[in-house]
């Protein structure tokens, strides 16, 4: 039996707005049940990904497929399968909270008897209150947690989220990771953008770094932490004098401690945002052989996008 097509396969994807290149050469894979984290300083094009992806913006060279599909050409069913939360949106000056959710639930409805009620996905994100609330009187906050919410509805096999926590504050943001987790439990697949290396740390089973328009990294936390250094610091304080070895074996090198005589012992290893900055501070030059490199996954062949607008 072949396997399951991916999630989303992204292939050699380029896209400039106008004489403005912004994506080189991208290829990415998500697999069925990842959660994948896509991070990078701010313009290096995780948005223009994303709406490549979406086929919002349709890319000059390479393909795109989601659910084994073109998303320029999906219909309703295809839609009804995402949950989305992105960067901008207008809002219907007049509209409300439950006018926002009814019109995307009704939309939803066409195409999936899954739907979510309003009241249920306003509960789970702790904007029940906020019903009868204009948009425009809706803090930041509270607006993107209302799309979060709406992305819910249709009780998504793909959350497609681009930064769905900037702006909340930290309870909200624990709380969207939960329902992001519950999502996951029941199989979704998840691909968002963050600056928030803890909570990529968090929550992704693969973490993907982009600078400059192309990918310069790809694999889970540790594969990414153990790229700038394999050893972890272990620290000590033994007859009152500190000590630090590093070692890339800290389990075996902690049994050689006599740990009834020292004191104060840490291990240390990099961090995420260690791992992070030192990526992402590589000059320019060496990024495309970087990606080859870090890359731990291959992506498969997929067919040509078209140009056929998404409805
Ligand atoms: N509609 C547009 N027209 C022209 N240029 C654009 C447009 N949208 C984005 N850009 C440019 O494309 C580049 C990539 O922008 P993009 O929003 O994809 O970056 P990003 O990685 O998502 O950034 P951030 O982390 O700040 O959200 C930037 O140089 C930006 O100025």
């Amino acid at each position: 039996m072949s396997p399951a097509p991916p999630i989303i396969a992204a292939r050699g994807v380029d896209f400039a707005y106008g004489k403005n290149p912004v994506l080189h050469d991208v290829s990415l894979t998500v697999q069925p049940g990842e959660v994948v984290c896509l991070l990078g300083p701010n313009g290096v094009g995780k948005t223009t990904l994303v709406e490549n992806l979406l086929g919002s913006l349709r890319p000059h060279a390479g393909s795109v497929r989601v659910f084994d599909t073109d998303p320029r050409r999906a219909g309703a069913a295809f839609w009804a399968r995402i949950g989305l939360v992105q960067q901008n949106w207008t809002d219907h000056a007049k509209w409300r909270v439950k006018d926002q959710l009814e019109w995307i639930r009704s939309m939803q409805l066409t195409a999936s008897a899954r739907v979510a009620t309003m009241a249920e996905v306003l509960d789970a994100v702790g904007l029940a209150d906020k019903s009868n609330s204009r948009l425009s009187r809706l803090s930041g906050g509270q607006r993107r947690t209302l799309d979060f919410a709406a992305a819910l509805l249709g009780r998504p096999e793909l959350l497609i989220l681009d930064e769905p926590t900037t702006g909340l504050d930290p309870s909200s943001k624990a709380r969207l990771h939960d329902l992001i987790m519950e999502r996951v439990d029941d199989r979704a697949t998840v691909l968002m953008t963050t600056h928030d290396l803890s909570e990529a740390e968090r929550l992704a089973s693969r973490v993907v770094i982009m600078a400059a328009g192309r990918i310069i990294a790809d694999g889970t936390v540790a594969e990414l932490r153990e790229r700038i250094s394999s050893e972890a610091e272990v620290t000590w304080m033994q007859d009152g004098v500190r000590h630090v070895h590093a070692t890339s074996n800290p389990e075996r090198f902690l049994q050689k401690l006599d740990l009834d005589a020292i004191s104060g012992l840490t291990v240390t290893r990099p961090t995420l945002e260690e791992a992070y900055l030192a990526l992402v501070s590589q000059p320019a030059e060496d990024e495309r052989s970087s990606t080859d490199h870090l890359a731990v996954r291959s992506d498969p062949a997929t067919t040509p996008s078209t140009k056929e607008p998404r409805p």
